[in-house]
């Protein structure tokens, strides 16, 4: 029954009540999209019980980006805590999504992902890319703000795509980091940009084939890529913004001389990269 009214609503046909439209976007299974995994095999009330934990993952890593970024959010800007912040919040809708597969959550989920991106392409898009006709940040931030509203707002409408555009971002991404990094000589930040690389190819395989390969991953009893997505598209955005903003300190506080290093013991194999400042900062400059 539920489900015959979610199809009413998807094909928008308007004989129902506006009421009992609210009511369908947040109910259960009234999203486009249902994820490879299992629907209620672990619980009743949790829909895709392996991607719903998976997205805890965020609430594990943002809070320990959060304190290794502080040094340089003092820095430069504190605003990259409030994108720390955010990125947490796509962990909640994420959760929320996955918990019921309804239209708001899906549109939730999206959502924090594109103005988590608007806001790190405000804040740390590098100047010499802006398009010919924009002066200075303020007016490109203004530019990305529109773009960002009207896509929000297209979103309503056409929400599955809105996730495969997501996902070019991330192209964008690698390409503008590239394009620094040509002439990059220092040997650990080569070596963050292939880690973080590796990590987004990884991940998106991962998204893809859970959304093209499912009866295949079905056979081998084995339906759980896009929980092995959550886990990598967050580490692969940890690094990769670290990255980023290592790129950006060296532009914006040279004086501070930014290196990168890796927590819990810069010594391991592997671990979260972070900013150091080994030169002046605001507050040794006073004294
Ligand atoms: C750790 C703190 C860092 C703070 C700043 C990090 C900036 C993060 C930027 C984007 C957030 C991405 C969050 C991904 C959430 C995934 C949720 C999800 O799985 N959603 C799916 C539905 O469940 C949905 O289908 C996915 C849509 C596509 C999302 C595309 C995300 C692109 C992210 C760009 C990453 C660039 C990596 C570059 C690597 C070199
Ligand atoms: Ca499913
Ligand atoms: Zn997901």
């Amino acid at each position: 029954m539920e489900r015959a009214l979610v199809d009413t609503f998807s094909r928008g046909i308007p004989s129902l009540p506006s009421a009992d439209k609210m009511a369908n976007i947040f109910s259960y299974e009234s999203s486009d999209v249902d994820w490879c995994e299992d629907n209620y095999k672990h619980s009743e009330i949790v829909v895709e019980y392996f991607n719903t934990m998976s997205s805890f993952i965020f609430f594990l890593i943002s809070p320990i980006m959060l304190y290794l970024l502080h040094p340089y959010a003092k820095e430069r800007n504190l605003a990259a805590k409030v994108v720390c912040h955010l990125y947490l919040s796509s962990g909640i809708f994420s959760i929320y999504f996955h918990m019921t597969l309804s239209f708001m959550g899906q549109i939730l989920d999206e959502l924090s992902i594109l103005w988590v991106l608007a806001i790190g392409y405000s804040l740390w898009f590098p100047r010499k890319h802006f398009p010919s006709f924009v002066t200075d940040r303020r007016s490109f931030s203004q530019l990305v703000l529109v773009m960002t509203f009207v896509t929000t707002l297209f979103s309503f409408y056409k929400p599955t795509a809105n996730a495969y555009a997501l996902n070019f971002f991330a192209i964008h991404i690698i390409y503008s980091l590239l394009v620094e990094l040509k002439d990059c000589p220092n040997k650990r930040i080569l070596g963050l940009t292939r880690a973080s690389i590796g990590l987004w190819v990884l991940a998106i395989s991962c998204w893809i084939s859970d959304r093209f390969g499912c009866s295949f991953w079905q056979k081998l009893n084995f339906c759980y890529l896009h929980g092995i997505w959550h886990i990598l598209i967050v580490l692969a955005t940890a690094y990769a913004s670290t990255l980023i903003a290592y790129l950006d300190a060296t532009l914006e506080i040279p004086y501070s001389l930014p290196d990168v290093q890796y927590w819990p013991r810069d010594s391991w194999a592997i671990g979260l990269p972070y900013i150091v400042l080994k030169g002046a900062t605001k507050l040794r400059k006073r004294c």
